[in-house]
């Protein structure tokens, strides 16, 4: 469903936008699979991490927060967050986005439908083993700060306690598609892209293949 948006919380609604919620543990393949994505199906990609860590690198006023809060695992303030993504979807032409890494709690997930009005068209979850999701991040080698054990147990935790209950709050509206995120990145992009892809556009495949196959 495309919702009202209010684009700062005082001029009205102007920009009608579809969203997908893109969500699952950290090193599950967010932001992998977000890239294909953004390459097949001409979404924008917005990831709440990487808005965040922009803020830090741009020096503002919340520059040191949300570093701390990052460096510890923790959520930043909603409030923060929204701000961003909202000037985001504001300042792109496109009205199609992957928010990947939000809502990460109930706390973002209310105040970003109270704010913005958007329900998601639905959520894709990638769903993987803590065990594989550590591994990957050990070896990420992107230099984040968050990145090393201590942080990454911190933010399973997290994930565990803040996370999966907003997932779950979608899965009781019949919102997520849930994708087995273990296997390697071209298997998981396979399912991805079904889910992606128009039903009419799925039978259009099928019979290709078999007039090639006849
Ligand atoms: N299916 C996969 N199999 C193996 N490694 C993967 C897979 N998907 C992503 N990775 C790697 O795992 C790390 C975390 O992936 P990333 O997309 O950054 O996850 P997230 O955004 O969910 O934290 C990256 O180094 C990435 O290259
Ligand atoms: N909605 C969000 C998303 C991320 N953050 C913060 C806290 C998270 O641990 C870090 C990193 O998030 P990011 O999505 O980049 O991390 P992963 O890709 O899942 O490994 O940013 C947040 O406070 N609120
Ligand atoms: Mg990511």
């Amino acid at each position: 469903m495309i919702g009202p948006f209010e684009a700062n919380g005082s001029a009205h609604t102007t920009k009608k936008v579809s969203v997908v919620f893109v969500l699952g543990g950290p090193g599950s393949g967010k932001g992998t699979q977000c890239a294909n994505i953004v390459e097949h199906f001409g979404y924008t990609h917005l990831s709440a991490g990487d808005l965040l860590r922009a803020e830090i690198k741009s020096g503002s006023e919340n520059g040191t927060m949300i570093q701390n809060m990052i460096k510890e695992g923790k959520i930043v303030p909603s409030e923060v967050t929204i701000k961003l993504l909202q000037r985001a979807i504001e300042e792109n032409g496109n009205d199609k986005f992957l928010i990947d890494g939000f809502p990460r709690n109930e706390e973002n997930r209310a105040a970003f439908e109270a704010v913005t009005g958007i329900e998601p068209e639905f959520v894709l979850f990638f769903d993987c083993s803590e065990e594989e999701m550590e591994r990957r991040l050990l070896c990420r080698n992107q230099g984040r700060e968050d990145d090393n054990i201590e942080t990454i147990r911190k933010r399973f935790k997290v994930y565990m306690e803040s996370s999966l209950p907003v997932i779950e709050y979608y899965n009781a509206k019949g919102k997520v598609k849930k994708i087995d995120a273990a296997r390697p990145v071209g298997e998981v992009f396979e399912a991805v892209k079904a889910v992606f892809t128009p039903p009419s556009d799925k039978v259009k495949a099928a019979s290709w293949s078999f007039k090639w196959n006849d």
